[in-house]
């Protein structure tokens, strides 16, 4: 894809995920990596609105080129493609089954979402927590760049999911795969749900690969 077609596809796959209820206000930001850097939302925009044209634009050092000035949370962005060379696209909603569970007192740190489906398997695996930083907190991007070489998406407590993807439509998949089993996750507490087994586990992860 060429830079218009990304820039078109973040404004349609931030519409999609707004008016679905996905995120809220002007919550969330969205990032492809380009051939020579990356474009990214602008801070403090609604999802659901963008105009393609102020997108911000990083060079390959991650300075501001042009467009409006980048989500606050850039950098953490950054730190994930640097542990991530194989995707290239981002996602952070406040998705709000997945919130809740990021809220939750007794999750697991290192695995927050139990293996409900194969699908959270295939798209998601295995959920860290990231613990509680202010949004724009730099200490996130280090918290983040400690998990990313091993996991596709982690969940910031008390505020929500960062997912990345080999493009964004991977990026959103995953992304609303995770806020579906986060909603499942919370339907079944306290009933002792049936989980995939190890080998039903190992035997997604042989035909789909790891996420
Ligand atoms: O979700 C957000 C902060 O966590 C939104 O921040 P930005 O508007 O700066 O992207
Ligand atoms: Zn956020």
């Amino acid at each position: 894809m060429n830079e218009n077609q990304l820039r078109e596809q973040i404004v349609t796959m931030g519409r999609s995920l707004f008016d679905r209820g996905l995120t809220m206000g002007s919550s969330g930001n969205i990032s492809v990596r380009t051939g020579d850097g990356w474009i990214m939302t602008p801070t403090n925009v609604c999802l659901g609105r963008l105009d393609p044209a102020r997108l911000t634009r990083l060079d390959a050092r991650g300075q501001h080129l042009d467009g409006d000035p980048p989500t606050k949370e850039a950098f953490l962005h950054l730190a994930m493609y640097e542990e991530r060379p194989q995707d290239n696209a981002i996602v952070h909603l406040h998705s709000t089954h997945s919130v809740a569970v990021s809220c939750l007192p007794d999750v697991c740190e290192q695995d927050c979402i139990p293996p409900l489906t194969a699908y959270y398997v295939m798209r998601v695996g295995k959920l860290p927590l990231v613990p509680y930083h202010m949004p724009g907190d730099l200490a996130l991007g280090d918290a983040v760049r400690g998990l990313a070489g091993r996991h596709s998406a982690v969940l910031l407590a008390n505020h929500g999911p960062v997912v990345a993807g080999k493009n964004l439509e991977a990026a959103v998949y995953a992304t609303e795969e995770l806020e579906e089993t986060a909603k499942l996750y919370l339907l079944l507490r306290g009933q002792n749900p049936r989980c995939l087994t190890q080998a039903q586990i190992d035997a997604l992860q042989e035909r789909y690969g790891k996420p």
